[in-house]
């Protein structure tokens, strides 16, 4: 891992690293946000500074939610580090949209391994997310037999849009090994499979088996995966958000709980007067932060 640069913020550091991913075949890029706390010499030494990953949506890079979400103030507050990863592999050797479209390609890898070629060359972004990064992230950041920071055990969840999706499908895909201890999403597509960005994408990268849809879709898993403890997925929408009759469809995961170990649990928070922008996402940062920071045991 390579530091690209690092950005003083709030009152701890944003650290821009690069590096080569065994997953993607690829360089890639991602943003971590550490905390004040991470600075601190008040720090108990067992305790490690718990992280919570953001999935952007389409088109954005790693930067995208690091200037625009507001973040940092609720990292320092609660004393969660933020890890802000790329949606996509990129570079002239990564295939893209045939016809050069944002809703595929490069910016839109969805967080699935593709299967289908060209594509399963480079967009294996489920293992680089959920498995590689995390722990490259630790061999990166715990040298020399000083863990302070924990990027595979006490983690939670979160993302926009494509991202939510991405959230949502990697947190109820990992839950029977409790891969993470909390999920939220900002104005998710909750169902790809039934949604037109998310079948062009799932057919480009799974190709044209539904069976294989299924596997990542977050209203097909979470039919299939029984909620233990005190777990609920918190979700906000605008009422405002052009995306939301044609590709989002929040009322098909709610439809999706009904019966299941789930009603009742995910609460679909939908706001009026907010669109898709990052004008939305900062404004109810606070209320993702505070849920997080409760299921990652820090207050
Ligand atoms: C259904 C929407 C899929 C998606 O990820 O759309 C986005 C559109 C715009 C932005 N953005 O400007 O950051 C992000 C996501």
């Amino acid at each position: 891992m390579k530091v690209v640069k690092e950005v003083f913020v709030c009152g701890g550091k944003l650290i821009k690293l690069s590096h080569k991913s065994i997953s993607t075949k690829t360089s890639m890029n991602v943003n971590v946000y550490l905390p004040k706390q991470y600075y601190s010499q008040d720090l108990p030494r067992k305790e490690r500074i718990p992280t919570v990953v953001f999935l952007s949506g389409l088109t954005c890079t790693p930067d995208n939610a690091s200037e625009k979400a507001f973040w940092q103030f609720q990292a320092d507050k609660y004393g969660f580090a933020m890890v802000f990863p790329d949606t996509s592999p990129r570079g002239d050797e990564v295939a893209s949209d045939p016809e050069g479209s944002w809703d595929f390609g490069h910016g839109a890898g969805f967080y699935v391994n593709a299967t289908q070629e060209p594509y399963a060359q480079h967009y294996m972004m489920y293992d680089y997310i959920h498995k590689e990064l995390p722990q490259t992230l630790d061999s990166h950041f715990n040298k020399d037999g000083v863990a302070k920071l924990d990027f595979q055990d006490n983690v939670a969840i979160t993302g926009h849009s494509m991202g939510g999706f991405g959230a949502l499908s990697g947190y109820l895909r990992g839950y029977s090994e409790k891969r993470y201890k909390s999920c939220s999403a900002f104005a998710p597509i909750v169902n790809p499979s039934k949604v037109p960005w998310g079948q062009k994408a799932f057919k480009g990268y799974l190709g044209d088996e539904r069976a294989q849809w299924q596997a990542y879709d977050p209203c097909s898993l979470i039919k299939n995966v029984r909620r233990t403890g005190d777990d609920k997925i918190l979700i906000h929408i605008g009422d405002a958000d052009p995306f939301l009759e044609e590709h989002l469809k929040p009322e098909l995961l709610l439809e999706a709980v009904k019966s299941t170990s789930w009603q009742g649990h995910v609460q679909v928070k939908k706001v009026h007067g907010f669109d898709h922008s990052y004008y939305f996402i900062s404004t109810f940062v606070p209320e993702h932060a505070e849920f997080h920071a409760k299921n990652l045991g820090l207050i």
